[in-house]
């Protein structure tokens, strides 16, 4: 194996931020050589007290940084497009955030251009792949021990939603998860999308659609349920029961320390992404390392992204039109096979 990996992450905030923490003191075999951000003295927050990295406010000047092996992708989705093309020209590996980009036009465009490299660069942070409850889901489903699945039903609840939130982004940024984990789970497409609306909580902010049921059909019939609700005002809640021919299994119940006193009995929930997943995040980043170093690249594919994005636009139509929109997908490239 190489000497460690030299990591260029891109933008510094919650997501950034918290990878240049995980990369220099969580995971071996990988160190931050540069980290990019527009705000400057976010960058250089996100590494203080870290040796030898250098800062910049240009993520391409990051990328042709002096001992920079790979590439970390945390700024916003629409930098994305840039970020990885910039990446690929210089033939660097990369861990992308979701989304791969703005739209899945963009996220064809870089099907393309991996395609014209000839071989997998990018790996999208899609981390419910990565968390040990939905591994041993997925290895209970493909066991065959249940039977086939005829759906799942899955709950995804955010404290509060950030500023800027469209009624959109409940779709393209939150139900991106369950639509990677979808198709990962069943290994089907999503062939079609419902979205149903509540009355609107009077916890979100105006004019914002929270909650959504949002339904997908498969290619292969099994239908799922997604609840969307980013600010349910109690805690972040991730579930998914998946329910066969001849059992169930659910995950993400959450199995905290029960702490009973005074007549009653308490857990605590996790208040966002980064408790609840944070051991997916960690395994997500290892393996990432891990593959770099070994010359393979793993996990969620830029194809992944690209349908994850064609799936959203296809919800986003649902919501909108209050039809049920079907899901309109390229031919799948040999690279992706
Ligand atoms: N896997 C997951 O569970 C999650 C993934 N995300 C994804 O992570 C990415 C970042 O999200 P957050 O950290 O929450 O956003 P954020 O707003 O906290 O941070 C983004 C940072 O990127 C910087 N930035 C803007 N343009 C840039 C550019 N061209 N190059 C480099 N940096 C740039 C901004 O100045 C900011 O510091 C998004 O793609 C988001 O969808 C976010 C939350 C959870
Ligand atoms: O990816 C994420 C955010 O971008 C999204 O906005 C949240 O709803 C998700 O729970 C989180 O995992």
């Amino acid at each position: 194996m190489a000497e460690s990996l030299g990591v260029a992450v891109l933008g510094a905030g919650h997501m950034g931020a918290d990878h240049v923490r995980r990369l220099d003191r969580v995971i071996s075999g990988a160190r931050v050589a540069a980290v990019a951000d527009p705000d400057g003295e976010r960058a250089a927050a996100a590494v203080r007290g870290i040796d030898g990295c250098a800062v910049f406010t240009d993520a391409e000047a990051a990328l042709a940084a002096p001992g920079v092996d790979a590439v970390l992708i945390a700024s916003p989705g629409p930098a994305h497009e840039a970020a990885l093309t910039a990446a690929f020209s210089r033939g660097l590996p990369v861990l992308c955030e979701k989304p791969l980009a703005s739209d899945s036009a963009a996220g064809l465009r870089l099907v393309d251009a991996e395609c014209r490299v000839g071989r997998r660069l990018a790996q999208i942070g899609f981390m419910r792949r990565y968390d040990s409850e939905y591994r041993e889901l997925k290895a209970l489903l493909d066991s065959g021990r249940l039977g086939r699945p005829l759906m799942l039903h899955c709950t995804h609840r955010n404290v509060s939603s950030p500023p800027g939130f469209t009624s959109a982004m409940l779709v393209s940024s939150s139900v991106s998860h369950e639509i990677d984990a979808t198709r990962w789970l069943l290994g089907q497409e999503i062939t079609a999308v419902s979205v149903l609306r509540p009355r609107p909580s009077g916890g979100a902010p105006e004019g914002l659609k929270d909650p959504q049921l949002v339904l997908f059909e498969t290619a292969e019939g099994v239908v799922v349920d997604v609840e969307i609700f980013v600010n349910s005002g109690f805690g972040y809640q991730v579930r998914c029961e998946a329910v066969c021919e001849a059992g169930s299994a659910r995950v993400g119940d959450g199995h905290t320390m029960v702490v009973q006193s005074a007549g009653r009995a308490h857990e605590e929930v996790a208040q966002d992404y980064l408790v609840r997943f944070r051991d997916a995040y960690d395994r997500e980043v290892r393996e990432w390392v891990d593959a770099t170093r070994a010359g393979r690249v793993t996990g969620p594919s830029t194809w992944d992204g690209y349908a994850a994005s064609a799936v959203a636009e296809a919800g986003e139509r649902a919501l909108e039109s209050g039809e049920r929109v079907a899901v309109e997908l390229a031919p799948r490239p040999e690279l992706y096979a």
